[in-house]
């Protein structure tokens, strides 16, 4: 079985794929002190816990955090015998090169998505990703990620005004009721959810604008479902994108060695 791990800022998920699905997914947070017998308590209790035996014989990683690779890749070694191809690698191949300025690391998640999105949608597709960071990823016709924009992702924001604020109080993100808040809370809920509405919207007019082309709008992370019920922001909303990023990079670079 394949073992994909997309390592993000926030959080890291790996994902068990039998070939035809994701048997099972772990999320735990990012932390570039964990070990690679860490990962492997971790992961192996919890795999037994949901009935798999950790059958692995292949590992792909994209990590936004270059200093987590080195213990998953003595991880993949070590437990499984493997050496993962890491995405943002030499060695790791990409479907289609991305066009970008000459010397930019785009990040690998964008990558991902942007591989992962094309092979389900097809090409001029706008790859909108709820993260840390809240991203747009722009997919041309061929495939090929050719730019985007990088925003302050939504629970950043939300963090950076409890933290900045003596009289703010943290507070989760949920649709508000009205837009006219009438305590602290309702105020600040209204401002992040109708605010990034705005931001998700104005962006992708003006990309559509900019591009010139008809494009569909992909939306995928955690918060993507809650902000799909305000507006119609997205033409598709999927939570497995980027891990269904990670099997077509592999399978990609199974059939082109
Ligand atoms: N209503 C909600 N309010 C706050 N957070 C939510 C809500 N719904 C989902 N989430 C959060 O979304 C997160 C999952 O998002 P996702 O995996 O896309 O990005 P992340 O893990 O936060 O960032 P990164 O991938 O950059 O590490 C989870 O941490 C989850 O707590
Ligand atoms: C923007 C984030 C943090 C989103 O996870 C990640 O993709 C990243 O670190 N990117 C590097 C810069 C770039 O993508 O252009
Ligand atoms: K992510």
């Amino acid at each position: 079985m394949l073992l994909c791990i997309d390592c993000g800022n926030t959080n890291t998920v790996f994902s068990v794929w039998d070939g035809r699905s994701f048997v099972c997914t772990l999320r735990t947070s990012t932390e570039h002190q964990r070990t690679a017998d860490q990962y492997f308590v971790w992961f192996s209790t919890l795999l037994r816990h949901n009935g798999i035996e950790p059958d692995i014989s292949e590992v792909i990683i994209s990590s936004t955090v270059p200093r987590v690779v080195f213990n998953l890749r003595v991880f993949a070694d070590r437990y499984f015998g493997t050496r993962p191809l890491v995405v943002g690698k030499p060695e790791c191949k990409l479907p289609t090169a991305p066009r970008v300025d000459a010397g930019t690391q785009v990040g690998p998640d964008r990558l991902v998505n942007a591989a992962g999105a094309y092979e389900r949608h097809g090409g001029e597709l706008i790859v909108v990703d709820f993260g840390t960071a809240t991203t747009f990823d722009v997919v041309a016709a061929d495939g090929a990620y050719v730019g985007g924009v990088i925003a302050p992702g939504v629970n950043l924001s939300l963090e950076a005004l409890h933290a900045a604020a003596a009289a703010l109080p943290h507070v989760d993100i949920t649709k508000p009721q009205a837009v006219i808040g009438t305590n602290t809370v309702a105020c600040m809920q209204s401002g992040i959810f109708w605010g990034y509405v705005g931001l998700v919207r104005e962006i992708c007019t003006r990309i559509r604008a900019e591009y010139d082309r008809p494009m569909r709008v992909i939306g995928t992370g955690g918060l993507a479902p809650l902000f799909s019920t305000a507006d119609v922001l997205f033409d598709s909303v999927e939570d497995d994108l980027t891990m269904h990023g990670l099997t077509v990079i592999h399978r990609y670079n199974k059939e082109n060695p």
